[in-house]
Order: C-alpha cells, then structure tokens, then sequence
C-alpha cells in the first residue's frame, strides 16, 4: 500500500480531500481511521475525543448515559482558520453521526457497517447496559446513519463499508488508500 498519500498530495500542489467515517458506535470508526491517518498521513478527527478535550459540550443525557454535543461549538473549531481549518483538505473525520456537518466539509463518506450480534457482542465488551446495546443495535439494524447520511449528503460519495473482522478492516484501509490515489489524478491543483 502506497504510504504517506498525503505529502504527495501536497508535493503536487493538490488539495488532498476531507473523509467522513461515520457508524453506530462500535462499528469500528476509530480504529479504522487511526490506521488510516498513520499509514496515508492524514490527519484523524475523533469528534467526541475532541469535543471531550475542548469541553464542547451542552451537557449529559442521564437516559443515554452520553454527553451532548454541542454542534455549533465543534463546527467553530472545524472551520477556523485559528484552529484546524477543515477546508485545507487533509483530514479524516470520525463520528457516530454526519447530519450536523456542512456538506462541503467532505469529498468522501464513508458508513461503517457491523452484523447485529458482532456489534452487539462489541458493545457488550465495552460494559454498556444492557439498554444501550439494545438501543445501538436497533438503530444499526434500521440503517438511521445511513439513512442521515443519504439525506445530507450526494449518494454518489456515499460508501457503506462491512466492518466485522480484521479482513474486512484490512480491505477498508487498501479501498479507502486506492479511492484516496484515484481521487489524486482528479483533484485540482491548488
Ligand atoms: N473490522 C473489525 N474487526 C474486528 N474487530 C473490530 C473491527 N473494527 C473494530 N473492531 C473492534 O470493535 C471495537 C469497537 O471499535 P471502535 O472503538 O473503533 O468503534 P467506534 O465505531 O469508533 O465506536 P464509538 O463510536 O463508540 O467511538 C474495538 O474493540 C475494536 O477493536
């Protein structure tokens, strides 16, 4: 697999696109793209990670048992030129949900998708109640990121990506690699 995408990217004077990796929670998003941010070079968003860090927060839902994002915080930090200005190109953006996003934001969209007892053994793992594997594996068995994500963004950058074993997750990073290098020759230089 060809490494470092990026300072080739760059080498050419290209603007290297933005990824959105988005997924039930447990359907693998983070490791995927922590993998994929060291051997392409791009640099990995966690939007919960982040917003942990910098507090962007409006508070806890009890019932969830989860915090409540602050969007328009989070989208401040993601577009300012002070901060990371996402529209340089450059970043993978990791997060269980895509609809709050602007949609110039991303060239790629990528669904993680797991089977229901993968996940739900997965979210067990994690010692979630039991509620909220429940609630977690209902909802990636309705397709609701998905669906969000057909509703905000062009289908024809939307890729839904099994992600059950290790070979399915060796088979995303060499996909993912391949559609970064096709989508190189196209790119317009910057
Ligand atoms: N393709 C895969 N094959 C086998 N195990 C996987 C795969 N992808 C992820 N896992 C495992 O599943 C668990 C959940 O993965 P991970 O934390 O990356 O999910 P996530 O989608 O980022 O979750 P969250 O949205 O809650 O942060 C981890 O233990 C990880 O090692």
């Amino acid at each position: 697999m060809a490494t470092r995408l990026i300072e080739e990217y760059r080498a050419q004077g290209r603007r290297p696109p933005n990824l959105l990796v988005c997924g039930t929670p447990g359907t693998g998003k983070t490791s995927l793209c922590e993998e994929l941010a060291q051997r392409t070079g791009w640099t990995h968003i966690d939007i919960s990670a982040l917003a942990l860090r910098r507090q962007l927060h409006e508070g806890y839902d009890d019932s969830r048992q989860t915090h409540i994002l602050d969007e328009d915080a989070v989208l401040d930090e993601l577009d300012d030129a002070n901060q990371v200005n996402i529209m340089q190109g450059g970043f993978i953006v990791d997060y269980h949900g895509c609809d709050f996003f602007p949609e110039r934001f991303f060239d790629l969209v990528l669904i993680l998708r797991a089977e229901n007892n993968i996940l739900w053994e997965r979210l067990e793992a994690r010692g979630y109640p039991q509620t909220k594997v429940q609630e977690n594996v209902e909802a990636e068995i309705m397709q609701v990121v998905l669906e969000e994500a057909r509703e905000s963004y062009k289908h024809e950058i939307i890729q839904e990506l099994p992600s059950n074993t290790l070979d399915d997750h060796e088979a995303n990073l060499e996909r993912i690699s391949q559609w970064l290098l096709a989508h190189m020759e196209q790119a317009p230089r910057v």
